[in-house]
């Protein structure tokens, strides 16, 4: 029989892996999605298919339950689904922050919970969602985790100790391209081109870029390399990154985003 996964939280991301989902076979009746609001529950099920159902109910009814509220909502989540949790349901939980060890202490005795960080990216199906085990998750539960992520992109498995790091790095990775996308956007503006012009050149730029990254098996210096022809335009701009401390300044940046990450647990204990 096909295992039931229910989706708790159909915000942004519970939508995306909702959608992921459906578009990976699962068929809709072995799927089930919470809304707490009714406007949004409509929405959900004219995109998807999949009828809204209340938190207790879904939390009866699947094998397997993916929490995807927001942490500070996490907490009143767990209160009111817990009772319902039967012994052998799989937890995976999507929030930032938030440890295993969170959910162990607020679910029934034994439950398996699983820490996972995907990105945006899975709306795409090129997400990145890095799992790790609670202290009563098996190896295969673990797997069944990754691989239901599988179905919206590709899987590390780390240990928690590294969770904070990853969601730095990969869970929050997409906003910083924006970032730069937005950024050299703007600069081209500067330089006179038209925006739209502009916008489409620095997309274009990163498409291309990152196609060769994932696709070329070569390492990001030598790509860079190779666009840095000597007494160029590259180097030239090169230096003003480096001046303008940019190396330094995404280091700074994903400490903040991992130490964010690590309160995240603390605040809402
Ligand atoms: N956005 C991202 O790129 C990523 C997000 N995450 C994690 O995913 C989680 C959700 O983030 P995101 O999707 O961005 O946030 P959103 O605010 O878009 O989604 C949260 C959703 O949960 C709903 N919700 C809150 N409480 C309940 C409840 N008791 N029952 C049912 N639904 C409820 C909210 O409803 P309402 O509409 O009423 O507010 C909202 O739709 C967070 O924990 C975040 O850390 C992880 C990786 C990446
Ligand atoms: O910003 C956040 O907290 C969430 C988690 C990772 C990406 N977005």
């Amino acid at each position: 029989m096909t295992c039931k996964v229910a989706v708790l939280g159909a915000g942004k991301m519970g939508e995306a892996l909702l959608g992921g989902l459906v578009r990976s076979g699962r068929p809709a009746p072995a799927l089930g999605v919470t809304c707490r609001r009714k406007a949004r529950a409509a929405e959900i099920e004219a995109r998807h298919g999949v009828a809204p159902m209340g938190n207790a109910e879904a939390a009866a009814w699947a094998d397997v339950l993916v929490l995807a509220v927001k942490p500070q909502d996490m907490g009143a989540l767990l209160a009111e689904i817990a009772p319902a949790i039967a012994p052998g349901t799989l937890l995976i939980s999507v929030a930032a922050g938030l440890t295993t060890a969170f959910f162990e202490e607020r679910v029934p005795a034994g439950v398996a919970v699983v820490r996972a960080m995907p990105n945006t990216a899975v709306l795409v199906d090129e997400g990145m969602t890095v799992l790790s085990g609670g202290s009563h998750a098996s190896q295969q539960q673990v797997e069944q985790a990754a691989e239901l992520f599988r179905g919206v992109g590709h899987t590390l498995t780390v240990p928690e100790s590294q969770q904070d790091a990853a969601t730095a790095l990969s869970g929050s990775g997409p906003a910083y391209f924006y970032f730069l996308v937005e950024a050299m956007t703007d600069a081209g503006v500067l330089l006179g081109l038209p925006r739209d012009k502009a916008h489409e050149l620095a997309v274009r730029s990163s498409v291309g870029a990152s196609v060769m990254l994932r696709d070329c098996g070569t390492h990001p210096v030598e790509l860079r390399a190779a666009v840095t022809s000597p007494a160029g335009t590259t180097i030239s701009a090169v230096r003003e990154l480096e001046r303008h401390g940019v190396r330094a300044a995404l280091m700074a940046a994903l400490e903040a985003a991992r130490d964010r990450s690590g309160e995240l647990a603390t605040s809402y204990a």
